[in-house]
């Protein structure tokens, strides 16, 4: 960072370069010199007669299950990629304009997106220009695991394997990180989006109730738990029947354990399997250092314990795991020689 740029800082001015952690459940954005300024669900309301859009993020999610025809409710991303580009770049666009609206001068921002290890080439390039579109200047792309890592503060340039699992909406994203460089990496579709999904079948299945997708995700942060533990906990939830009627039914907290049993088995034998593959020198670190969980599915109630009895590792949450990669991806805005060791081809 330039003297000038440092001064402008202190007196409160931001350079407006902006780190984004672009997710399928939320999208996250950092601004220079000031920290998370912005934290709002990934979705977008349009008007389908004018095509114009209504809402972006909160006041859009509120809309989620309740809209009219003419108003479509989108998710721009799916699996922690841009299935929807024209609603992403809205998106964006709407979101860097909140975050730098009233700013006098308005320098095109540098922008740094954290996406998902495993995007493809086509993918990136779609990132790129809605980031571009929206306003940036240049745009970088930071791999999630390696933005998350930065974001818990793990020491990622040094000789030592850190693990970072990161549990987000879409894709859990595991890897093994030293010198600055990602060694092993695994990236699966199946994350806290996959956990609502499946206590919305689980409940359809057992209860013969259909739930909304709001309704399943407060289950899953109030009743969900990675283990059976002893304190049974239930509650009641409303639904509507086969027969189309609304119904009341009373779900208990190791019926959700039931109902994400797959999903957490998949997360864990992706854990196993990168650990597996991992350099027997950095295993070692792991061993000694631990695994480090990022991104709001790793909330999940005892999903640290659980982790931690089938690996046999200590797994710990980084501060804020819900902000970690945008944390991360703030953190590098000032380090160009960062940005361009950690970030993607
Ligand atoms: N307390 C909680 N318990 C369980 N799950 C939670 C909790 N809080 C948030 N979640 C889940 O976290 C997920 C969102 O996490 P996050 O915001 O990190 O994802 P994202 O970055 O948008 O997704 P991705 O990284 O896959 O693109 C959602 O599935 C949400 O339901």
């Amino acid at each position: 960072m330039n003297i000038l740029s440092k001064i402008l800082q202190a007196l409160g001015f931001s350079s407006g370069n902006i780190g984004i952690d672009l997710g399928t459940a939320n999208t996250v954005v950092y601004l220079e010199g000031k920290g998370i300024v912005l934290q709002e669900p990934s979705i977008v309301a349009i008007d389908t007669k004018t095509g114009q859009v209504i809402a972006v993020g909160k006041e859009a999610k509120s809309m989620l299950g309740k809209a009219p025809e003419t108003i479509q409710i989108i998710r721009p991303l799916r699996d922690g990629v841009i299935t929807d580009f024209e609603a992403t770049r809205v998106m964006l666009s709407s979101i860097i304009e909140k975050v730098l609206g009233r700013r006098l001068f308005k320098p095109r921002p540098l922008i740094v997106v954290g996406v998902p290890s495993g995007v493809t080439q086509v993918e990136k390039r779609a990132v790129i220009d809605a980031a571009k579109a929206a306003g940036g200047r240049e745009v970088y792309l930071i791999p999630e695991p390696m933005a998350a890592a930065i974001g818990a503060g793990l020491p990622i340039e040094e000789p030592v394997g850190n693990m970072i699992v990161d549990i987000g909406g879409g894709t859990t994203e595991i890897a093994v990180i030293s010198l600055a460089g990602i060694v092993v990496s695994h990236s699966i579709r199946i994350a806290g989006d996959e956990m609502t999904e499946a206590i919305i079948q689980y409940i359809k299945r057992k209860h013969h109730v259909l739930i909304g997708e709001q309704t399943a995700e407060k289950i899953k942060i109030e009743l969900g738990n990675a283990i059976r533990d002893d304190e049974e906990t239930s509650m009641e939830i409303k639904g509507r029947d086969v027969t189309g009627l609304p119904k009341i039914v009373r779900v208990t907290s190791s019926e959700i354990t039931d109902a994400l049993e797959d999903t957490i088995s998949s997360i864990i034998n992706a854990i196993r399997s990168t650990l597996e593959r991992t350099p027997p020198e950095l295993a070692s670190d792991i061993v000694e250092r631990g695994i480090t969980l990022a991104g709001g599915g790793s909330l999940l109630k005892n999903l640290d314990v659980r982790i931690n009895r089938e690996t046999g590792i200590e797994t710990r949450y980084c501060e804020d795991p819900i902000t970690a990669v945008a944390r991360g991806v703030g953190k590098v805005l000032d380090n160009m020689e960062l940005i361009r060791k950690v970030s993607m081809e």
